[in-house]
């Protein structure tokens, strides 16, 4: 068979796409939101309790509605560097990355080489074992394994955003994410991700990316910074978190009955 295309690579035309951070690590919630018109999600292995086998799981849950017109495509969102887990994630399938606190030029070059197959990088072969490789049906794997990768790494510091635009510049990083949450905690600014001096820096990052012909992305759960971010030219923008739909949408179904149950406020920003 064909090596699968990859939908989130492939929508990064300069439309802004829509999607959701997915943190229940189940195939069921995942597959719910994946049904519901979102332009990726986003299965978070940083934040929320997942596992290889529960990612895994969100993947087999997301295939069917990950084929275009319309297509929902899955994003995984890796813990830390490691290389190994890196190797499994990609393994399992996962074909977009994106990895959280890249600060320089060179983690952003070892990401990529953990990416690829020697002599372009240090990617251990699974071959026949791998679902990447649909138990070794895909033609030719090794050659063209990259061609569908999309590796996407998250600026969420002021060193990441001093380093941005050289982050940006390197082969094989396709995207950047910026991370507003950590990057306006990192600079003094905690719940507070559109004080000027952080939308600075977001601003900073985005024309550094497009600068470099790279697609730009960002989490923005409240409605105008979406719609901001989607202005300024974001390629791609988070718009929803599951887990805070849910709890949100639970707060103020019972409000309704019990108008006094206190209403708590994020502490994010958004
Ligand atoms: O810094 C950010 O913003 C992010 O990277 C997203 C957060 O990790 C997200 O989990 C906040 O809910």
């Amino acid at each position: 068979m064909q090596l699968p295309s990859n939908p989130f690579k492939r929508s990064l035309d300069g439309t802004p796409r829509y999607g959701c951070w997915a943190g229940f690590g189940t195939g069921y919630a995942t597959e719910i939101l994946a049904t519901t018109g979102f332009d990726w999600l986003l299965i978070d292995g940083e934040h929320a309790p997942n596992t290889v086998p529960s990612v895994l799981a969100q993947l087999q849950a997301i295939a069917p509605y990950a084929i275009a017109p319309g297509a929902c495509a899955p994003v995984v969102r890796t813990v830390n560097h490691d290389p190994a887990l890196i190797k499994q994630l990609l393994d399992i399938g996962a074909q977009t990355l994106m990895i959280p606190m890249v600060d320089t030029a060179e983690q952003a070059e070892k990401l990529v080489a953990a990416t690829r197959y020697p002599p372009h990088g240090f990617r251990g072969v699974g071959g026949g074992l791998t679902r990447a490789t649909r138990w070794d049906s895909v033609e030719d794997y090794l050659a063209h394994a990259h061609e569908e990768l999309c590796l996407v790494v998250q600026v969420e510091s002021r060193t990441g955003v001093d380093n941005a635009e050289a982050i940006a510049a390197t082969e094989g990083v396709d995207a950047i994410f910026v991370g507003p949450v950590d990057l306006s905690t990192g600079v003094g600014h905690a719940g507070n991700p559109n004080h000027p001096d952080v939308q600075a820096m977001i601003r900073h990052t985005l024309e550094v990316t497009h600068a470099a012909g790279k697609a730009a992305g960002i989490l923005a759960p409240a409605e105008a910074d979406a719609k901001r971010y989607a202005q300024w030219g974001f390629d791609f923008i988070a718009v929803g978190i599951d887990i805070s739909l849910l709890r949100q949408a639970a707060v103020e179904t019972i409000a309704r009955y019990k108008p006094d149950t206190p209403r708590p406020t994020s502490s994010l920003g958004y």
